[in-house]
C-alpha cells in the first residue's frame, strides 16, 4: 500500500523542517544550546588543575608521603578518575596511583583535553616560571555512544519537532480551509462540478490547477492522487497528447487572447494504454479590470461518440452504395420491361399507355398530336438475300435514324418486326410529314451504305402520317389512320410518305 500525504500534512512537514533548520543554524552560528561534552571536559580540567595545585603545595613542603596517601583517596572518591601521577621534568614518575603508567599511555592524542589532563607545576626554589614537572590526571573516556548523541539540545529539537508537527497539522487543518480550494469549495458546488460528464479543471493565473472534477480524475492513471497545484503539462498522458498537435495548448491560447480558445482535438493514452480522443476547450476567467485571473478547461472524451460516428459513416456509405446499386437495377429492370433490347426503341406494351395519355391530353386541351407509321420496304427480301443477321443490322440502323430524328417529347416505338411508329405531341400533320420525309431520305442514304456488303443495296422505307385533327376518336384509331396512309405509300410504289385523308380506309379494303 502506497502511503500518500495530503496537502496539510505536506505543508506541516515543510514548516517543521524549516523551523528545525533555523534552530540548528542558530545553534551552529551562536552556540545557543550548551554542549555537555565540552562542559564535562572543562569541569575535569578544573578538577585536574586543583589536584595539581595541591600536589605543588605538598611538594613545596616536601610532603611526598602525604601525596602518596591523597592520590588513591581521590581515586576512591571519584569513579570518573582512572589514575593520577606526578612526573618530574626529566619524565621520572615520582608518585602515581597503580597502573598510572599504563593507563596514561593508553589515552590517545584525541583524549587530551577530554579525559587526559597534564597540568604543569613549577618550583619555588627556581622561581615560579621554572618547570618542575607535571601532574597527570586520567579520567574515564567521555561517553561517545548513541546516548551521547541525544544531548539535551537534540532532545529539545526532537520534542519540538514532534509537538510542532502535531500543532502545525491541526492548526493548518483549521486555517488552510481558506487556502485549499478543494476544502474551501462548498460541498454542493463540488458535487455539481463532479456531476458533469465532461472533465473540467480550473486553472489559476499561473496555470496551476485549483479545482478539478471527478471526471478529470477518472482520466488520470490510478496512481495520480494529487491534482491541485499542478500544471496540466505535468500529466504525462496529456503532455504526450499535446506533442501531436501543432497549435499551442488551448489554455495557453486562452491566457494570451483573453477569449475562448479554438477547440483542439487530441489523443491521449491513459494508464491502461487505452487511447482517448479528447475535445478540449478553454475559457478565461476575467476580473473586473478584464485581467485573466484563471481559466476553465474542459476535456470532452468523444472516443465512443467518434467510434459510433465512424460506424455510422461506414453504414451510410454501404447504404448509399446499396441504393445506387438498387437504382441501377431499377433502371435496368425498367429498360428490360419497356425498351426493345435490339433497337432501344420503346416496346409496344409500354408505348400504348403513354400514347393514350398523350392522345387524351391533346383532346382535352385541344393540342396538336401526330402519329407516323414507318416500315422498311421489302424487308423480307433483305432477309432472304443477305440473311437474318444483316436483316437485324438493317432494323437497328433504321431504328437509330428514327430515334436520332425524334425530339425529346416524341416517342419512338418498335411496333412489330421491321415496323416502327412515332408519336409526335405538338406536331400537326404537315410537320409530321416533314419529319417522316427527312427520315425517309436518311434511310435511303444511310442504311444500305452502312451494311458490310459489296455491292451495297439501297434500302428504302415507307411512311404513313396521321394527325389528331383527322377525326380520330381514340389513340388506336389515330394509329390505324397512319397505318392506312402507310398502306397507301406501299401501294403507290414505296419509298414515300403519305398523309392520311378520309376515305383511305376504303382504298385499303379495295
Ligand atoms: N431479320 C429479321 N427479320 C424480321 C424481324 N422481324 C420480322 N422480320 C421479318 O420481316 C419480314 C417482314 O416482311 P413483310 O411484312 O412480308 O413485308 P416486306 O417484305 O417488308 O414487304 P413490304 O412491307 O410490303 O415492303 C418477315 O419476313 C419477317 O420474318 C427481325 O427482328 N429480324
Amino acid at each position: 500500500m502506497k502511503l500518500t500525504l495530503g496537502p496539510t500534512a505536506r505543508i506541516s512537514l515543510g514548516l517543521l523542517s524549516l523551523a528545525v533548520t533555523l534552530l540548528l543554524a542558530l545553534d551552529l552560528l551562536l552556540g545557543v544550546f550548551p554542549d555537555p561534552a565540552r562542559q564535562a571536559a572543562q569541569a575535569r580540567r578544573q578538577f585536574a588543575e586543583n589536584i595539581a595545585i595541591q600536589v605543588a603545595s605538598l611538594l613545596m613542603h616536601d610532603e611526598r608521603e602525604r601525596i602518596s596517601q591523597i592520590l588513591p583517596e581521590l581515586l576512591r572518591r571519584d569513579p570518573a578518575l582512572q589514575s593520577i601521577g606526578v612526573r618530574t621534568a626529566d619524565s621520572r614518575l615520582l608518585v602515581a596511583t597503580p597502573q598510572h603508567e599504563l593507563l596514561w599511555v593508553q589515552g590517545d592524542a584525541q583524549e587530551t583535553g577530554r579525559s587526559r589532563f597534564a597540568v604543569s607545576i613549577g618550583s619555588a626554589s627556581r622561581g615560579e616560571d621554572a618547570h618542575w614537572g607535571q601532574v597527570e590526571v586520567a579520567f574515564t573516556p567521555l561517553d561517545k555512544g548513541l546516548f551521547a548523541f541525544f544531548t539535551p539540545a537534540i532532545k529539545l529539537i526532537l520534542l519540538f519537532s514532534l509537538a510542532g508537527s502535531v500543532i502545525y497539522y491541526f492548526y493548518l487543518r483549521r486555517t488552510l480551509i481558506h487556502l485549499d480550494p478543494s476544502a474551501a469549495v462548498p460541498e454542493r458546488v463540488q458535487m455539481a462540478f463532479d456531476a458533469m460528464s465532461e472533465a473540467v479543471v480550473v486553472l489559476d493565473a499561473k496555470q496551476r490547477i485549483v479545482m478539478a472534477n471527478s471526471s478529470f480524475e477518472k482520466l488520470l492513471p490510478d496512481d495520480t492522487t494529487l491534482v491541485t497545484g499542478r500544471c496540466l503539462e505535468s500529466f504525462p498522458w496529456l503532455r504526450m497528447g499535446l506533442e501531436h498537435i501543432d497549435a499551442i495548448p488551448p489554455w495557453e491560447d486562452c491566457f494570451r487572447s483573453k477569449t475562448r480558445s479554438e477547440t483542439a482535438i487530441f489523443e491521449a493514452t491513459d494508464g491502461d494504454g487505452k487511447v482517448h480522443r479528447l475535445v478540449v476547450n478553454a475559457s478565461p476567467v476575467l476580473d473586473a479590470k478584464n485581467a485573466v485571473r484563471g481559466c476553465m478547461v474542459s476535456f470532452n472524451d468523444v472516443t465512443e461518440l467518434d467510434e459510433a460516428n465512424r460506424q455510422l459513416v461506414a453504414l451510410m456509405a454501404d447504404l448509399s452504395e446499396s441504393k445506387e446499386q438498387l437504382e441501377v437495377q431499377n433502371r435496368e429492370l425498367y429498360r428490360l420491361a419497356n425498351v426493345d433490347p435490339m433497337t432501344g426503341a420503346r416496346n409496344r406494351r409500354s408505348f400504348f399507355p403513354e400514347f393514350e395519355r398523350l392522345f387524351a391530353e391533346a383532346r382535352e386541351r385541344d393540342l396538336p398530336l401526330a402519329f407516323i407509321m414507318a416500315d422498311i420496304d421489302k424487308f423480307k427480301s433483305v432477309n432472304d438475300n443477305y440473311g437474318h443477321a444483316i436483316g437485324d443490322k438493317v432494323i437497328q440502323k433504321f431504328a437509330s435514324i428514327l430515334l436520332a430524328s425524334a425530339r425529346d417529347t416524341d416517342i419512338v416505338c418498335r411496333y412489330g418486326g421491321e415496323e416502327f411508329c412515332v408519336a409526335l405531341p405538338g406536331a400537326d400533320a404537315e410537320q409530321a410529314w416533314q419529319v417522316a420525309e427527312r427520315i425517309r431520305e436518311r434511310v435511303k442514304a444511310e442504311v444500305g451504305s452502312s451494311l458490310p456488303l459489296d455491292p451495297q443495296p439501297v434500302i428504302t422505307s415507307s411512311f404513313g402520317v396521321a394527325s389528331i385533327i383527322s377525326g380520330a376518336e381514340s389513340a388506336e384509331q389515330l394509329a390505324d389512320f397512319a397505318d392506312q396512309a402507310l398502306y397507301h405509300s406501299k401501294h403507290n410504289g414505296r419509298n414515300r410518305c403519305t398523309t392520311y385523308t378520309v376515305g383511305m380506309a376504303q382504298d385499303k379494303k379495295g
